[in-house]
């Protein structure tokens, strides 16, 4: 399998050939990239990849093609790639007009922890996709994390919503936690520590098991403690409605991109 990535040295494009190369999914050799600032003499850790000069040239030598530019770089690509895989990572660019390119198409929703092989990435295969194309599929997104198929392209959407947004949200929370300190006469440096105590660590224990995530709201509540006060100060506050209106505004911007 050769596999040419247009966008190879974005965030996702490089975390996915990455992933390929680390996990010796791939020879270097078979790995195309495409770039807008030209080859690089190391990418990530090896010389021997092949840089393309052009997309038709990567579409050429590649038997499955990774689309992972910008949406607003798409129609400049004019990307023609018949008969060949195409694996789009794009937010709003629908199935539709992916077709443009002539090859077979899925879309996929990687997200942020790509760049440390723990993304989630669901995905949609548009027409004439074969089970082969789904095995790949399967087996290219496995060196960035997990995946599944979702039934139709209006969750893919949703998705881009929710995993998509990756790490944004409890950047957000982050930020708001270690500005309270901050505000309240902490330090900056124990503020982030405290932070990151909330947002990167004690999460961990959900993590296999977050389907029980209200279930330990209700531990929380059961205390009818300073937790318990702070929950319902935020649900008071319209903490879950503001942040499933956050989650509308990115499926409706998706939908507008793909107007
Ligand atoms: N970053 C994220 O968390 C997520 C991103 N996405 C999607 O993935 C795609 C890539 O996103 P990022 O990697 O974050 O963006 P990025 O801006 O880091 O990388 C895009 C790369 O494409 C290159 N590029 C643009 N036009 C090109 C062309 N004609 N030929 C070759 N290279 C070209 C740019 O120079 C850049 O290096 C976007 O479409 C985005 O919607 C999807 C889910 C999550
Ligand atoms: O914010 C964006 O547009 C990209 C796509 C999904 C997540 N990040």
């Amino acid at each position: 399998m050769k596999v040419g990535i247009i966008g190879a040295t974005g965030w996702l494009g490089s975390a996915l050939g990455g992933g390929l190369l680390a996990r010796g999914m791939l020879q270097p050799r078979d790995l195309l990239l495409l770039n807008r600032s030209g080859p690089r003499g190391d990418y990530h850790g090896h010389g021997d990849v092949t840089w393309a000069a052009s997309a038709g040239e990567l579409v050429a030598g590649s038997d499955l093609v990774v689309i992972s530019v910008r949406p607003q770089d798409w129609p400049a690509l004019d990307l023609r790639a018949p008969g060949r895989l195409v694996v789009s990572f794009m937010a709003g660019v629908g199935l539709a007009r992916l077709g443009a390119c002539a090859g077979r198409i899925v879309r996929a929703m990687p997200n942020a922890a790509a760049e440390i092989g723990r993304s989630y990435s669901p995905w949609i295969a548009g027409p004439g996709v074969t089970d082969a194309d789904r095995a790949a599929t399967r087996w290219l997104l496995s060196a960035i994390g997990t995946e599944d198929e979702l039934g139709d392209e209006g969750q893919l959407d949703l998705m881009t919503a929710v995993p998509g947004s990756g790490a944004a949200y409890p950047a957000l929370m982050a930020v708001a936690l270690a500005d309270y300190l901050c505000r309240n006469g902490i330090g900056e440096a124990v503020a982030w520590r405290a932070a990151e105590a909330v947002i990167c660590d004690a999460p961990l224990v959900l993590a296999g098991r977050i389907d029980r995530a209200r279930e330990m709201v209700d531990t929380y509540l059961g205390y009818d403690g300073t937790t318990a006060a702070g929950i319902n100060a935020a649900t008071a506050a319209g903490f879950g409605p503001s942040l499933q209106a956050a989650l509308e505004a990115a499926v409706m911007k998706a939908r507008q991109m793909d107007a």
